[in-house]
């Protein structure tokens, strides 16, 4: 199993380039079964999860060709034989497996999809998306571990969640696009990656109103096509948002290419409030962190406000500030596995319920920590950075789900890591 090892104590400089969203890119592969036309998407990330979303649309039916000149572009042809089931090895692996289940049932009326379990940082039930789509006419029994979904054609209806969910109004977004008659959902997450699949469904010939807000309107149409142009992925905040809280923690100045500063309002607001200066335009944000940074208090919650995915790397910040710092997890429950890892650091942190408390240390102390999580794989590599000696994070397949060359970025900014095999 592949390690990164560590040494602390660079700080980082230069410029990097943040890659296409991984949670946009993997609801917009799943549109292409939406659609008998091959979907072009572009600024698509190099990802275990793109990957094993690949792997299971092909295992469905779709084609999928990815040019060896543009590794980027990915076309998606799902003009063939489909067979809807997403088994469990994929599920497994990738709760996002669950995004093929609206598309599959919108276009050929059944799907078969493992029933995601719980994972390292909470239960996730997927109850939302069922009951939406139930009160669009599918008929859902669970057998057997799988969720079993029919229909004729979907209608339109007008749906309030029980709480904010992103996958589920993804979900539920691209069923309804093809559905008979208009639907309306309430509670809808607002994220910017639900934007962006919006956008692509409208390219694809949707009519959406109200994306972006918690009020979704989606007038169904009989059938979706290509885009006239391939569409271009949003880059990914929390790439964004995790090389920020690394210049924060290890000092240094970073220009960040392909970012969108106004995604991050909430992270960035927080970072000036720990000292960090950072100035943005439309699509570049430049950090530089001179000293060491104050300590700041935060709780997660949807966006616009500060985001889960941002918690553990902006928690590896505190460790080393100065002063000390209330963190509050309000989306998940289990989501501080990363606490006692970064207390191996040397970190002082208390966790209560949803609650940590960070006495922020002058310095941390190099060791053999084990990523549990992506985002927690993530604030471990922030904290190695900074911490004296030498840190070796194991079990990083969880951050290869999610980050695209994560050490070979880090490595173009001056900062020595290297990956052991
Ligand atoms: C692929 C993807 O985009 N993943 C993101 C997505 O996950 P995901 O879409 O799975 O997260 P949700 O927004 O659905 O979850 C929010 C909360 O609602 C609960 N819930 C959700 C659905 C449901 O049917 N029932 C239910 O109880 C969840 O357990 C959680 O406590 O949004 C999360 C919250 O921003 C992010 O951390 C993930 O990175
Ligand atoms: C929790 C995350 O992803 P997923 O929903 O795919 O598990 C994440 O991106 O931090």
């Amino acid at each position: 199993m592949d390690k990164l090892l560590i040494r602390g104590g660079r700080r980082l400089q230069g410029e990097v380039s943040i890659s296409g969203a991984k949670n946009a890119a993997l609801p917009e592969l799943c549109a292409a079964l939406l659609c008998a036309e091959p979907l072009t998407l572009d600024n698509v990330p190099r990802l275990q999860d793109v990957a094993t979303m690949l792997a299971l649309l092909r295992r469905i039916g779709v084609q999928v060709e990815r040019a060896e000149d543009q590794p980027a572009r990915v076309c998606l042809a799902a003009g063939g034989a489909i067979d809807p089931v997403a088994p469990y090895e994929l599920v497994k692996t990738m709760r996002a497996s669950i995004l093929v289940l609206g598309p599959l049932l919108a276009r050929f009326g059944r799907a078969t999809v493992s029933l995601p379990g719980g994972c390292a940082i909470g239960s996730r039930p997927v109850d939302q998306h069922i009951k939406g789509l139930r009160a669009m006419g599918a008929t859902i029994a669970v057998e057997h571990g799988n969720i079993v979904a029919s229909a004729g054609r979907l209608r339109g209806a007008r749906i309030t969640t029980d709480m904010i969910t992103v996958t589920g109004t993804e979900n539920l977004l691209m069923a309804a696009a093809l559905a008979e008659g208009e639907t309306v959902l309430e509670n809808a997450a607002q994220e910017p990656e639900v934007t962006d699949l919006a956008e692509l469904l409208i390219a694809m010939g949707a009519k959406i109103e109200g994306h972006g807000t918690g009020r979704i309107r989606i007038q169904g149409v009989e059938r979706l096509h290509a885009p006239a142009v391939p569409h271009r992925i949003v880059p990914d905040r929390i790439e964004a948002g995790t090389f920020l809280c690394a210049v924060a923690a290890a000092g240094g100045e970073v220009v960040l290419r392909d970012a969108r500063a106004r995604h991050l309002d909430a992270v960035i607001a927080k970072l000036r409030e720990a000292g960090v200066t950072v100035e943005a335009g439309e699509d570049w944000i430049r950090v530089r962190a001179d000293a060491r940074p104050k300590a700041v208090s935060f709780r997660t919650s949807e966006y616009p406000a500060f985001p889960t995915d941002m918690q553990a790397q902006f928690m590896a910040v505190n460790c080393i500030a100065d002063g000390a710092a209330k963190v509050s997890e309000t989306i998940f429950e289990n989501r501080f596995m990363h606490v006692n890892e970064l207390v191996r650091l040397g970190a002082q942190i208390q966790v209560d319920g949803h609650t940590a408390m960070i006495q922020g240390a002058p310095r941390l102390s190099g060791a053999t920590v084990m990523a549990t999580d992506l985002r927690a794989s993530a604030s471990l590599v922030i904290a190695g950075l900074v911490a004296d000696g030498a840190t070796t994070v194991e079990r990083i397949y969880h951050l290869d789900r999610g980050y695209d060359c994560m050490e070979a970025k880090l490595r173009a900014l001056g900062a020595d890591i290297e990956r052991v095999r």
